[in-house]
């Protein structure tokens, strides 16, 4: 944010007289340990006399020149919280400046109080300029309707306060300054971005646009607090809901199921400008992804996942799909999503055991990309073995995993980034996952993907080192690691033929060539193994067994 030598603000508060900018910017203040200023007590420092007055002696035009220039200088060279006052970004070149700080990467917040309780507020105080003459609810009621479109538009970040004390403001509004965001560049496609923190959820509205009437909101039952959220997050931006739950894990996503989705919306006449909330775990985006990407041959869709797996990796790189009785992920689109809403918040009633499969995911972006990712996970391998969800947000853990999520989805975006289709560099994405799926397709699905992609990987650096492509000591660091995690490492669930049969049916076999993709000398250093020679693929399938 910072160029050498100047400060920008951490976050730029805007909105309507009575909205709360500044008791709620010195409560985010003093929870951030940040210094707070009002632009509105910094002008009346400057010109020496009240706003009132200033007006009544020169006037509007002469006022928001000195407001302008204020921002404009304060947007330069200070770091903390800055409210602005009501009418400041009516102001063109208070808008010039504001957008010149996004684009430094800053953040408008646009405060959006209940309509009703902000103007009994700033009627309730006076001194307001712009309300005198008439009757001040009418004047402030008009003012709303000039600039709450012209705020929206300004902002790039929304926090809705209705109902909320100034605390519970303050808290939205510093989970929206201390959120991650993960920019996913398409090329092919458009680019979007993954936002990972509390409340991230909030930003549905603004991510969706103003052109869906109708939403499917897509979910399944053990996700209901959380879909009950984003529903009314969308009702409340008036969007029309319909709400479809489908059964729950591998089970949601069948071709009967998609069938199920189609004919709802068929019915409920959704068209084009419509659009699809996937709320849930992997296998819940992975479903809502499909339908959108083949409802009238593709509409938008936003992934609101809510398990660790899938805030990592299933709700991000567009692959959507179903399964058949072939295999995993047999059927399917590359459809990317308008955006990734990964609200740290639902987590909290994650289980144990889905958390830690979740784990296996992030540790292969470390193994293929990322060591830093390794080092973090061995560093807090107990605490994140003893996740806790109902214990989990506040603490010193939720750091760690915002962090994990934040640079997993970055490896996630650095592969789809270059190649969405999975021509090449997205292949090493799948490491683990020849095995992987052969074993939940084995399994009858009974394992969940982040285990079976474990085993898998340990089953691709046993075939690694038999090639002579890692030493032995790496293939123990991935047992070690993956153990220390609460990860399986092995299985002995079918015979070698039955699991050879799967693995040939991989999407990335070629012919009735085997692929597969491995380490080559170390973490973060992938390579292409075509066609490795038979007694070997064996041979390591015969070392992941107990
Ligand atoms: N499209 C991709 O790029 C991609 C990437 C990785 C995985 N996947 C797919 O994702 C699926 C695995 O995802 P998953 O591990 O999330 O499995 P999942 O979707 O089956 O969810 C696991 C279980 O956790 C529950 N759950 C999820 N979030 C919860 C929450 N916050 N509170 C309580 N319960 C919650 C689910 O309801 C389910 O019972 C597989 O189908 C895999 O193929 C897709
Ligand atoms: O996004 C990818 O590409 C991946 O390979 C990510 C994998 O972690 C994920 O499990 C994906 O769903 C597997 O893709 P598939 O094409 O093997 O089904």
């Amino acid at each position: 944010m910072s160029d050498a030598g100047t400060q920008h603000p951490v976050a730029v508060i805007i909105g309507m007289m009575g909205a709360g900018k500044t008791r709620v910017g010195r409560e985010v203040s003093q929870m951030m340990g940040l210094p707070f200023k009002d632009a509105d007590i910094e002008i009346e420092r400057e010109v020496g006399m009240t706003i009132p007055e200033y007006f009544a002696q020169y006037g509007e035009p002469a006022f928001r020149k000195v407001e302008s220039d204020l921002i404009r200088r304060t947007l330069d060279d200070f770091g903390g919280l800055f409210a602005l006052g009501g009418g400041a970004p009516m102001t063109p070149a208070t808008q010039d400046a504001l957008a010149d700080y996004i684009d430094g990467g800053g953040r408008v917040i646009y405060l959006q109080a209940d309509p009703k309780e902000a103007m009994e507020r700033a009627n309730r105080g006076g001194g307001r300029p712009m309300l005198n003459g008439g009757d001040a609810n009418a004047r402030w009621m008009r003012l709303f309707e000039q600039r709450d479109p012209v705020f929206d538009r300004i902002a790039n970040v929304h926090v809705r306060t209705h109902g909320s004390t100034p605390q519970m403001a303050a808290r939205k509004v510093m989970n929206m300054i201390e959120e991650r965001v993960v920019h996913v560049g398409v090329v092919s496609a458009d680019d979007y971005n993954v936002r990972i923190g509390e409340g991230a959820m909030n930003h549905l509205a603004p991510v969706l646009g103003d052109k869906p009437a109708r939403i499917a909101l897509i979910h399944t039952q053990p996700v209901q607090r959380h879909s009950d959220r984003a529903r009314a997050l969308l009702r409340q931006a008036g969007y029309e809901v319909s709400d479809i739950v489908i059964p729950d894990a591998e089970a949601g996503k069948t071709v009967t199921v998609a069938n199920g989705v189609w004919e709802r919306l068929g019915a409920e006449g959704f068209t084009r400008s419509d659009a699809v909330v996937g709320v849930g775990g992997g296998a819940a985006t992975d479903l809502a992804g499909f339908v959108a990407a083949t409802w009238m041959r593709g509409i938008r869709y936003v992934n609101c996942p809510t398990s660790l797996l899938a805030m990592v990796d299933a709700s991000t790189g567009g692959k959507t799909g179903i399964n058949t009785a072939a295999g995993k992920n047999l059927v399917g689109s590359f459809y990317t999503p308008a955006g990734v809403l990964a609200d740290m918040t639902t987590l909290a009633s994650l289980p144990n055991d889905i958390f830690i499969e979740g784990l296996g995911e992030v540790a292969k972006s470390g193994f293929i990309s990322d060591p830093e990712i390794l080092r973090i996970l061995e560093e807090h391998a107990g605490e994140l073995r003893a996740f806790d969800g109902a214990s989990f947000l506040g603490t010193p853990l939720e750091d760690v995993v915002a962090e994990l999520i934040e640079r997993t989805v970055h490896v996630k975006a650095k592969h789809v980034s270059a190649d969405l289709k999975e021509a090449g560099l997205r292949e090493f994405l799948n490491y683990g996952h020849t095995m992987g799926h052969a074993i939940e397709k084995m399994e009858h699905f009974r394992w969940r993907h982040g285990n079976a992609v474990a085993v898998g990987m340990v089953y691709a650096a046993e075939l690694a080192c038999l090639l002579g492509h890692i030493d032995r000591d790496l293939v123990d660091y991935h047992r070690s690691l993956l153990a220390s995690l609460g990860l399986p490492t092995s299985w002995n669930g079918g015979s070698f033929e039955d699991v050879l049969a799967i693995m040939h049916r991989d999407k990335k076999a070629r012919g009735n060539k085997l692929r597969f993709v491995v380490l080559d000398g170390g973490p973060g250093r992938m390579m292409h193994l075509d066609d490795p020679p038979a007694d070997a693929v064996e041979e390591a399938f015969r070392r992941i067994q107990h």
